[in-house]
């Protein structure tokens, strides 16, 4: 029995291209955000991967891009499950922050530390750590039986939700997760034991 688990960040949002810290806020997929998701979805074509169940965050763009691959891999309206604990890490009160501004105001250190360290919540957000206690509970319970069931599963989610997920997969400490960059739209597609632990992991990042 294959145990197939694709995680996937969203496509390039209207955010991401003004290079502001978008968390909860909802914007939309660009024009190159939904070609990305559309190369996500010929990626996993060439590798024949289908899906039996789909999980997404409360986030338009992480939806959009899951509708715009299913599309690609020819499966439109496929079941979804949609629940914010899969949403981007909150970044609390500098959520639509230019992160080039906030780093003249803040040093370019701390906006590092905010953006990629393991517990150092921005003022008012989330930590990744935080962010993790609510993304792992909500894979141990609703994700993980699936894919130990035998179901092929792709989650479209979002780069720190998915980092909390990825640092637990794949065992990485604090320091490791610091350095782990995930590029839009690109699928990563895991391969588990029957006890959960990952026998392969393969990133279509470019
Ligand atoms: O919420 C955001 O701003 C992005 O989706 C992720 O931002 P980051 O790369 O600064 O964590």
């Amino acid at each position: 029995m294959e145990r197939i688990l694709v995680l996937v960040r969203h496509g390039q949002s209207e955010w991401n291209l003004k290079n502001l810290f978008t968390g909860w806020k909802n914007p939309n997929l660009t024009e190159q955000g939904v070609a990305e998701a559309k190369k996500a979805g010929e990626q996993l074509r060439d590798l024949k991967l289908k899906f039996d169940l789909a999980f997404t965050s409360d986030l338009t763009r992480a939806q959009k891009t899951l509708e715009l691959i299913l599309s690609e891999i020819g499966q439109d309206g496929l079941e979804t499950v949609k629940n914010q604990a899969l949403n981007e890490r909150d970044y609390g009160d500098i959520t639509g922050m230019n992160k080039d501004e906030a780093r003249e105001k803040f040093g370019e250190e701390q906006v590092h530390i905010w953006r990629r360290s393991f517990d150092v919540p921005p003022p008012g957000g989330e930590s990744l750590k935080m962010t993790a206690e609510r993304v792992l509970p909500y894979y141990h319970k609703e994700i993980l039986p699936q894919v130990l069931g035998g179901k092929s599963i792709i989650v479209a989610a979002h780069g720190n939700s998915l980092r909390a997920l990825i640092m637990e997969l794949e065992n990485l400490t604090p320091e490791q997760i610091l350095k782990r960059e995930l590029g839009t739209g690109a699928p990563v597609v895991y391969r588990l034991a029957e006890d959960g632990s990952v026998i392969s992991v393969q990133d279509l990042a470019d």
